[in-house]
């Protein structure tokens, strides 16, 4: 933990503009880790109304329910984070035009907006970081790709970085990777979920208790990813280890190659790179109207 990035971040005011799944992950994170005060968090979205009243209820931040309004809340913020659906995106960076100060901290984690359309939606000169956390960050598993503007300060970069280490791990990365980084990590934990689900459903139908075979296939994914952290060795070098010639994984591994598992993978994962440009183009195209 960066000390002085942390007594920085104590002192700070942070408005979450979105108050989704993404805003709390990062919130819960900051508040365990006791980076801040929840009074000094505010939290805001479009609907207000039952969400932000149970924000208030698990966090104690303030929101606008407490009086204030979006106006007065965004000003008064030294960092601002931006999450908000990618549709969404365009219309509320406008709304932040004459609210900010100079030196205001704008943290995005829309999926695909760079941070060129950002500066042109907010003024040139904004210190913008750009993100792609993922949802583990709610247990404080995240793992974030991190982008900065040429604006971003030393002492913002480690105000960032503390920021998102307090709820899992990240890696500072060109921007032009973000659309990699959304298909690896952003993405990433749903295609493990979708692995999970198959060997549930295959091992329903070999006959296998679906809750028996969810609590077994739970271990297996956990022990598996544990395997590669605590003993520094390779993906392949572990599938080694547990294929024995002849027998039963090198069997179940020729059908997955059979089917180019390998292949189809690899072009999942660009596809879902490709379609994080995209989406970033489609906030381009409807700001340019
Ligand atoms: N889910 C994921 O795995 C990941 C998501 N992301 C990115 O995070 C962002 C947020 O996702 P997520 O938290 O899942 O989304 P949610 O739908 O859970 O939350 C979006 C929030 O934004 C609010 N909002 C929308 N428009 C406005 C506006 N004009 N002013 C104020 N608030 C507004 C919504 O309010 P209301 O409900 O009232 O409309 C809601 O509180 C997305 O851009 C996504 O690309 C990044 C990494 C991973
Ligand atoms: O599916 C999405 O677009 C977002 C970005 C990464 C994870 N969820």
């Amino acid at each position: 933990m960066n000390t002085a990035a942390s007594n920085a971040i104590s002192d700070l005011h942070v408005c979450f503009y979105g108050a989704g799944s993404m805003s709390e992950a990062i919130l819960r994170g900051m508040l365990q880790k006791k980076l801040l005060a929840p009074q000094r968090v505010s939290m805001l979205n479009r609907s207000g109304g039952e969400r932000l009243a149970e924000l208030k209820r698990l966090y104690n931040v303030t929101t606008l329910l407490d009086g204030g309004s979006k106006e007065e809340l965004l000003r008064g913020a030294d960092i601002i984070f931006l999450a908000m659906k990618p549709k969404d995106a365009a219309e509320a960076l406008t709304q932040l035009n004459g609210l900010l100060s100079p030196g205001t901290l704008i943290i995005s984690v829309i999926a695909g907006l760079s941070i060129e359309t950002m500066a042109f939606l907010l003024g040139a000169s904004q210190p913008i970081v750009r993100c792609m956390p993922n949802t583990s960050s709610t247990i404080g598993l995240g793992a974030t790709g991190i982008s900065y503007s040429a604006a971003v300060s030393q002492e913002q970069r480690e105000i960032t970085e503390t920021i998102f280490s307090s709820f899992g791990i990240h890696a500072v990365v060109e921007e032009k990777l973000q659309g990699a980084i959304t298909g690896l990590s952003g993405s990433g934990p749903a295609y493990v979920y979708y692995f999970m689900e198959a060997m549930i459903d295959a091992a329903s139908q070999l006959g296998i208790e679906r809750e028996t075979a969810h609590r077994l296939i739970l271990q297996t994914v956990t022990g598996a990813a544990e395997m590669v952290r605590l003993t520094g060795e390779k993906p392949e070098e572990l599938r080694r280890k547990v294929t024995s010639p002849g027998g039963t994984t090198q069997a179940a591994i020729e059908v997955l190659s059979d089917g180019d598992w390998s292949g189809t993978f690899i072009k999942a994962m660009f596809r879902a790179a490709e379609r994080a440009d995209e989406m970033g183009r489609d906030i381009e195209r409807s700001v340019s109207k």
